[in-house]
């Protein structure tokens, strides 16, 4: 079964309080989302394998910790998934980025795919699929099935804030993803939205609604 780790740090809970508002204006919501994204990699890379190598200081040779391994890729949900990625390539800047485009058909609430593009060696890599929000898993579930057809192993899911219903569903589809989330909500509304949630992140970010 996959791990679920729900983030318990105050300045993720805090942020996601403001972003949470719908008086925070498109301005401060991306860039809230960023900063939330940067910290929720931190944790969320805690597990990572490092290796020991010898390296020459300035005054005698040591032996230090290096990341081992596999490389690490990005993989935005778009559209909202587009605004965590700065953050996170803010604190692992060599990372790849690659792009899977769903957007969930407002009636039926299944994911429509419309875009994918990866790293040429993301099987090898271990990837990072982010997306702020997580409702039914229709999008989150799909977009894993994409990587996983395409041969990526090492998968890992990050959102801000999570319904159980796409909690259960991504343990379900994917037990094998570890998943990061920034806040567990209630429940979905009758039009798939999360509550309390924040409304539609992608238009909350790019200002289109
Ligand atoms: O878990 P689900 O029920 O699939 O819902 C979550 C999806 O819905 C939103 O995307 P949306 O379809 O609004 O596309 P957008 O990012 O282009 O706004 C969100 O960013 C997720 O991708
Ligand atoms: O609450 C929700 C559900 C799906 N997508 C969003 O952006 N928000
Ligand atoms: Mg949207």
């Amino acid at each position: 079964m996959s791990k679920v780790k729900v983030m318990d740090h105050p300045l993720i809970q805090h942020k996601i309080g403001v972003i949470r508002r719908k008086d925070t204006c498109s301005k401060d919501f991306r860039t809230i989302i960023s900063e939330i994204a940067m910290l929720m990699c931190y944790e969320a890379t805690r597990e990572l394998k490092l290796t020991d190598i010898e390296i020459e200081t300035p005054i005698c040779t040591a032996t230090v910790k290096e990341l081992q391994g596999k490389k690490l890729a990005v993989v935005p949900i778009l559209r909202a998934g587009l605004g965590m990625v700065d953050g996170m390539l803010s604190i692992i800047p060599s990372a790849k980025i690659g792009h899977i485009g769903l957007y969930r058909d407002p009636k039926t609430l299944e994911p429509v795919e419309y875009y994918c593009k990866l790293p040429a060696d993301s099987e090898e890599r271990e990837v990072f699929v982010v997306d702020p929000m997580l409702a039914t898993g229709g999008s989150a579930t799909a977009a894993i099935q994409m990587l996983k057809d395409k041969g990526v192993k090492h998968i890992h899911f990050m959102c801000i804030i999570a319904a159980p219903e796409g909690v259960k569903k991504m343990q379900e589809c994917h037990p094998d993803v570890d998943m990061y989330i920034g806040a567990l909500d209630e429940q979905l509304n009758s039009h798939g939205y999360i509550v309390p949630g924040l409304g539609d992140a992608g238009d909350r970010i790019f200002g289109t609604k």
